[in-house]
């Protein structure tokens, strides 16, 4: 098979003397003959096959474990650097050739044919033929064209620029946002034979050593180098390029998540000020072009948003680019609503949901982590295997609740929208701008788990892109899948508010125009338009990306093309629940102008950013052995094992161990510096219980409160109950309190400051201030409830009203406690058939 006649892949007649391309089951039939590659190919198989070094792997040198590498330095066919004759930058060996096609494309601007390439993908990703425009990308790059590569995600953007690093002499230099993805996929290349490496401060010197050794060598091993536009930014990064550059050994530079070099593309995928830290960054790599002139730049980005692309052509300064858009359709996805107020208990509904489908992969996105940790206890009580995720558990945590449901040790994560994107939060915690590397994503696995068979999203999404993006990680192995989203009107309500304030609060602190802050009150529209307007889904989701389709498109794979005459109905019942409701001003959010607010962040997964920052991770590492206890018992992987009971009663003992060892002196003499609440932490505490107090006034305009104290007070409350337990339980009260205040109904707030009941305090009219929290009106209802509360007597007290209790955050056992009364009367009131009035069962 070693024919020495013309190697013509791709019609390139100025190499005929080289070998042809072998399949890899030819190839394993091949006699373990060396081959090499170059024009001098047969004098380098003289020699090679004289001194026995190299076996023949898919047309290429293969160097031997052990072997020396001389021989390839010497005639530069296979340039492993490092002992043993394989590439060992890090840890990971590689097992297959690196090197299957030396120039494929042979003289430059001419296509590649697709067989050649084909091959390529065959051999090393084992994927039987291209998808989509991949093939058009690949030949479009290695002709020496610019490209934008526009495919939806999980389409396959990678191999784009995969294949053309392994059909063409030279390197790609990938550019990607983060490392963690960066490291994933570099581990991935490794474990496939592929010479790849990426650049990071996570990476030891002896690493980066290696690398730029290698770099610089004469002939390079490396075919992939993955770098963060942080470091490209930099000029000892840049002038190291140009050296590359200069000896003509870059091939290709590949722009991924380019989207991030937009303005407009900003808010895509990346939550809050993500880019707007990556952006600056992203926008030099204009410079590429004139400082690395004549090689292809391959944009590449699931952002469909027409604005973004011209953006991104125009600021890259691609040069008569080859622009290819494939559709966003996934048609192994079916895609479904329920309507939680329609629904007696969503809990119980995704229960049965996800059991139905047996033991399967799934994920399911909540807005909030209490919402997590709930819905992770409930699912885990009902036999799933489950464990939640957010950005409040340690990294350590976070990282074994992902391997165990990368190894499928743990089938159901239920994660707010950080996940997968959660080092981003970690990313921004620790940039650095003069390095743009973060330390903390390093050791992160990777979330493309590729046989997730369900996702379902709890809460609405903020944006038809983001629930894409989320939903999109169901099927990654195209077989069918599905996608759940469970709509509520007070979800609707709170996400309008957050998205209203964090647009406020750009506006306040960035020179943005006015247009692009309503953008993402507009663009949540879009969801909710998917959610409570009936008509096919799939076309809804496509439309929001420009595509123009037909609804025969989506051949029943949504619920309102399958059930039309169910959905309607619901959407009507929905309608009639709503205005039930309204008429009833049962709803608990009351946000009667979303621009009206600030700190957005105050409701959502990006809540308490600022206290991570201050400390709460390191409470949490720190944390002694009980809180390791109760840490483990509910993030264990084997939750699904354990009986809520005998989880709960652990809690218990945990938290009594807490305080027990707590009380120990000596304990709390070496625990003072971790604990310690600073008074810089409480002052910021005190700041944001004003702001949220003040942002409230509009519910009680008619009584005048004197904000300041009552911040004041309510800090103090909670510093007096929490202090002693440490920064963790004190900021955790303290973000519940303002929660508290900006969820709280004009009641409700009027009862908090302006109890009633047993104190009747003096009558406040218009103008006249109500006594604040710290006044001696209003101090014996707080610590008169505070005793009821010791004596478990609160529910009965009929002169205290309800409303007026503290922010609900009391230690776990009173909660708990409180809890199974509260079921048990529930469940004793259903047995005695209680009215559900509007609610009502759907089954789908
Ligand atoms: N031609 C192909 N045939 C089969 N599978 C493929 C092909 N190309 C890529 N894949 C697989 O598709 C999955 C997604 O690929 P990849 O991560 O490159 O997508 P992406 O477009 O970069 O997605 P994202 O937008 O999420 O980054 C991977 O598991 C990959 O192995
Ligand atoms: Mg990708």
């Amino acid at each position: 098979m070693l024919a020495n006649s013309a190697y013509n892949i791709e019609s390139d007649s100025t190499t005929p003397e080289e070998p042809p391309f072998q399949s890899p089951s030819e190839l394993r039939s091949s006699p373990p003959i060396a081959v090499a590659f170059g024009r001098n190919w047969t004098l380098r198989r003289i020699v090679a096959s004289t001194f026995s070094l190299y076996h023949s792997s898919c047309g290429s040198l293969l160097p031997l474990p052990g072997k020396s590498s001389s021989f390839s330095e010497k005639y530069h066919t296979t340039p492993y650097s490092g002992t043993s004759g394989f590439v060992e930058f890090g840890s990971s060996k590689m097992s297959k050739s690196p090197l299957p096609l030396q120039n494929v494309c042979g003289s430059e601007k001419k296509v590649v044919k697709k067989e050649a390439l084909v091959k390529l993908l065959r051999w090393h990703f084992e994927h039987s033929d291209f998808r989509g425009k991949q093939l058009e990308a690949i030949q479009a790059v290695l002709s020496g064209r610019d490209c934008f590569c526009l495919m939806p995600t999980g389409g396959g953007k990678s191999i784009c620029y995969q294949i053309p690093a392994l059909a063409k002499q030279g390197i790609v230099l990938v550019v990607s946002p983060l490392i963690a993805l960066m490291e994933n996929q570099v581990m991935a290349l490794k474990e496939k034979g592929i010479a790849a490496e990426y650049l990071s401060s996570t990476q030891t010197v002896k690493t980066k050593n290696k690398i730029y050794e290698d770099l610089e060598s004469g002939k390079p091993s490396l075919r992939l180098l993955y770098v963060t536009p942080e470091l490209i930014a930099t000029s000892g990064f840049m002038a190291r390029l140009s050296k590359i550059h200069a000896r003509g050994l870059l091939n290709l530079i590949a722009i991924d998540e380019a989207h991030c070099v937009s303005t407009w593309g900003h808010d895509f995928r990346l939550l809050l000020n993500f880019s707007l830290y990556l952006m600056p960054s992203y926008r030099k790599l204009s410079s590429l072009r004139n400082r690395l002139p004549n090689i292809p730049v391959l944009a590449l980005t699931a952002t469909a948003v027409p604005k973004v692309q011209k953006d991104v052509i125009q600021s890259l300064c691609l040069q008569n680019p080859l622009v290819l858009k494939s559709s966003f359709n996934r048609p192994n996805i079916y895609y479904e609503v329920r309507y939680k107020d329609l629904l007696d208990d969503p809990y119980s509904d995704i229960c049965n949901y996800l059991k139905s489908y047996g033991n399967i992969c799934a994920i399911v996105y909540c807005l909030e982590r209490t919402s997590c940790d709930d819905l992770a206890i409930h699912l885990s009580k009902n036999g799933i295997s489950c464990a939640a995720y957010h950005a409040g558990l340690n990294s350590k945590l976070r990282s074994s609740v992902l391997d165990n449901w990368i190894s499928s040790k743990t089938q159901v994560v239920v994660a707010t929208v950080a996940f997968g994107y959660d080092f981003l939060f970690m990313f921004l915690g620790s940039f650095d701008p003069t390095q743009g590397y973060c330390p903390y994503v390093y050791g992160f696995k990777g979330i493309d788990r590729k046989d997730v068979r369900v996702v379902c999203h709890f809460n609405i999404p903020k944006s038809m892109e983001a629930f894409y993006q989320e939903s999109g990680r169901a099927g990654r192995d195209q077989l069918p899948s599905r996608s759940l989203l469970y709509y509520g009107v007070d979800d609707r309500r709170k996400m309008e508010f957050i998205l209203g304030q964090a647009a406020n609060k750009k506006l306040q602190s960035s020179s943005m125009e006015e247009g692009s802050s309503k953008k993402s009150l507009v663009d949540f529209h879009q969801m909710i338009e998917y959610c409570e307007e009936s008509g096919c889904r799939r076309k809804k989701i496509l439309e929001s990306f420009g595509e123009e389709v037909t609804a025969s498109l989506c051949a029943k794979s949504c619920d309102a093309c399958k059930n039309p005459n169910l959905v309607s109905k619901c959407l009507e019942e929905l309608k009639s629940a709503t205005a039930f409701r309204h008429r009833k001003g049962s709803s608990r959010i009351h946000i009667t102008s979303a621009s009206d607010f600030k700190d957005a962040e105050q409701f959502s997964e990006f809540w308490n950013r600022d206290d991570e920052a201050s400390g709460s991770e390191e409470d949490i590492s720190d944390s002694d052995d009980a809180v390791e206890i109760a840490k483990s018992v509910v993030h264990s992987s084997k939750s699904s094992e354990w009986r809520v009971d005998d989880r709960i009663e652990s809690l218990q003992r945990a938290e009594e161990n807490y305080y027990r060892i707590k009380s120990n002196q000596e304990k709390q003499v070496n625990k003072v510096d971790k604990n310690t609440i600073s008074g810089t932490l409480r002052e910021s505490g005190k700041q944001r219980l004003l702001n949220a107090v003040e942002q409230n006034q509009q519910h009680f305009s008619d009584l005048q409160i004197d904000f300041v104290t009552s911040a004041e007070t309510l800090e103090n409350e909670c510093y007096k109950k929490y202090g002693k337990s440490g920064k963790s339980i004190y900021l955790s009260q303290m973000a519940s309190t303002v929660r508290w205040l900006y969820t709280a109904t004009t009641n409700e707030l009027t009862n908090r400051f302006c109890p009633t009941g047993s104190m009747k305090p003096e009558i406040v009219t218009p103008g006249q201030k109500c006594p604040s929290p710290s006044s001696s009106s209003f101090k014996p209802v707080v610590a008169q409830v505070q005793e009821e509360k010791v004596s478990g007597s609160i529910e009965a007290n009929s002169l205290v009203p309800k409303d007026a209790l503290p922010p609900p955050i009391v230690s776990f056992s009173e909660f708990i406690n409180k809890r199974k009364a509260t079921d048990s009367t529930s469940k004793r009131q259903s047995s005695d058939g209680v009215s559900k009035g509007m609610e009502k069962k759907i089954k789908f």
